[in-house]
């Protein structure tokens, strides 16, 4: 089998290699890939160092181009990667090339953002003084990505790291090394100088670590877990380096008696269960108002029936597997422990047998929950979603806002009052008004509050506050 090596300083090195292993199929290796050590993260830290004086002065065309010449190739074949990155993660094949094609477009958004690099020139309040304010790459950026969005994450960070000139090393998760290893692929033919990017694929305890600990990194980007999130942050505060986390979310959905039925069904299924609800904006809290509650609960139930969980590759698949071992057993326990608690699993919830060895789990939906249940309070990160029974609007939002988290809210309702009173009081980065509490644009803004997020937000032109820092130079006339 092809080793998949990694990137530093412009050679593809690496001997030890690890199989990647399809969570549909668990005979089916999609191929090695290199493990890095502590040493080769040094050396890719090292090689991104030394490319950041040329690439931080190149040319905004030269950035342009190579970023275009990305997003080209990545649309060019949405439908291979698409592939791969199902066969690896285990979401849809149509979720899978959904989420190739919005790779492709961040990378063409961040190739005209190249070519929209500006500044300001104000007057002193000084006389005969200019000022001009600018904005210049940070440094040597270091990204640690998750498994969840394998091509998703690392292009929305890859991206406008590179289009402000800044150099890069990189660390995917190493559950789903495929599609990182591919777009690295992509952007080295695209004719980015040596030791721009750097690949390192390896374990977070070694790799990551490495980086965590290195002076020589200027900032770092981190979207994963909230316990790896704040070493991220200790150790980057320890080096006196700009940091950015894209944490858990335990995200409500409201639905209030007025809601449309169907529109509220269909939003809640897809937050709560599309993506195996391994999304970070996925729904798992469904608060319901009285009045519409049994109706709701009977119309998720009857939705619930006809999701086909299968092979992520198969046509007719609304559901994949769970991406591992590891996660399956968090979702089981939270199902197990849901009913210690005393919530009632109203569908769902069991492991469930396919044509191929996979990690085959039937959505799961809770009713009679409350909000202090830990399925309630704490990230599962599986298809687990339980029903609050709530009096009214004002009840909603309270148990919605009671959260350590703050990523996504949402909720349904035909009342524009309640709408524009949602959007101006949920807690949270982001706010969907009949719609799911996932599945975001690429060109705007994405990051939440509170235990979620921390730092400046993702995506779209705001991306440019944390590849970039300002500068405020004044000149005598
Ligand atoms: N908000 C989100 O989008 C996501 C949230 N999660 C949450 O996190 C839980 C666990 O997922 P998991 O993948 O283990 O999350 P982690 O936070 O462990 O992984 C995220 C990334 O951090 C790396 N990492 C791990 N340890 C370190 C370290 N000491 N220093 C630097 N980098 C490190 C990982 O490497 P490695 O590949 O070796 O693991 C991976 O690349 C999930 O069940 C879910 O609740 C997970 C994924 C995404
Ligand atoms: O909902 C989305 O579109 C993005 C979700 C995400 O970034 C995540 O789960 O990490």
């Amino acid at each position: 089998m092809t080793l998949h090596q990694n990137l530093i300083a412009g050679e593809w090195v690496g001997t030890d290699g690890v199989a990647n292993i399809n969570p549909s199929n668990t005979n089916d290796v999609i191929g090695d890939y290199a493990r890095a050590s502590a040493d080769d993260a040094l050396a890719a830290i090292a090689a991104a160092k030394a490319a950041f004086p040329a690439w931080s002065r190149s040319g905004i065309l030269e950035r342009h181009a190579i970023l275009k010449k990305t997003a080209d190739e990545i649309l060019a074949r949405k439908d291979e990667l698409g592939r791969l990155l199902s066969r690896e993660e285990g979401k849809t094949l149509a979720e899978g090339i959904g989420e190739t094609v919005r790779a492709g477009q961040i990378f063409d958004f961040f190739a005209g953002e190249a070519l929209r690099l500006a500044g300001e020139v104000i007057p002193s309040v000084r006389p005969n003084i200019g000022v001009e304010i600018t904005r210049e790459p940070v440094g040597v950026v270091g990204i640690i990505t998750p498994w969840n969005f394998p091509i998703a994450i690392p292009a929305w960070k890859i991206a406008p790291a590179l289009c402000y000139g800044n150099t890069v090393v990189f660390k995917p998760a190493e559950l789903v090394p495929g599609c990182s290893w591919a777009i690295v692929d992509i952007l080295h033919r695209a004719g980015l100088p040596k030791g721009v990017l750097n690949l390192v694929m390896g374990k977070g305890s070694v790799v990551g670590q490495a980086m965590l600990d290195s002076p020589d990194l200027q900032a770092i980007t981190f979207t994963g877990s909230v316990g790896t999130g704040k070493r991220v942050a200790a150790a980057s505060v320890e080096h006196n380096r700009k940091f950015q986390l894209e944490m858990g979310g335990k995200n409500p959905f409201v639905v209030l008696d007025d809601a449309d039925l169907a529109v509220a069904v269909e939003a809640a299924v897809n937050s709560a269960f599309f993506s195996t609800g391994q999304r970070c904006t996925a729904s798992s809290r469904l608060i319901v108002t009285e009045g519409i509650h049994d109706k709701f609960v009977a119309a998720m139930a009857e939705r619930m029936h006809g999701l086909v969980v299968d092979d992520a590759l198969k046509a007719g698949t609304h559901i994949g597997p769970v991406v591992d071992q590891g996660q399956l057993n968090q979702d089981t326990d939270y199902i197990a422990i849901g009913q210690q608690e005393g919530a009632r699993l109203a569908f769902g919830g069991e492991l469930i047998a396919r044509d191929t060895p996979g990690f085959y789990l039937q959505p799961a939906l809770f009713t009679e929950a409350t909000n202090q249940m830990r399925i309630s309070r704490e990230e599962i990160f599986g298809p687990v979603a339980a029903v609050i029974r709530v009096k009214d609007y004002d009840e909603a939002l309270a148990v919605a806002n009671d959260t350590p988290f703050g990523l996504s809210s949402g909720i349904a309702t035909t009342s524009l009052k309640h709408a524009t009173h949602f959007k101006r009081n949920a807690e949270a980065g982001m706010v969907m008004v009949n719609l799911p509490t996932a599945g975001v644009d690429f060109h705007v803004p994405f990051g939440g509050r509170k235990g979620s997020s921390y730092g400046s937000r993702e995506q779209g032109k705001y991306a440019a506050e944390f590849y970039t820092t300002v500068k405020t130079a004044y000149t005598l006339a």
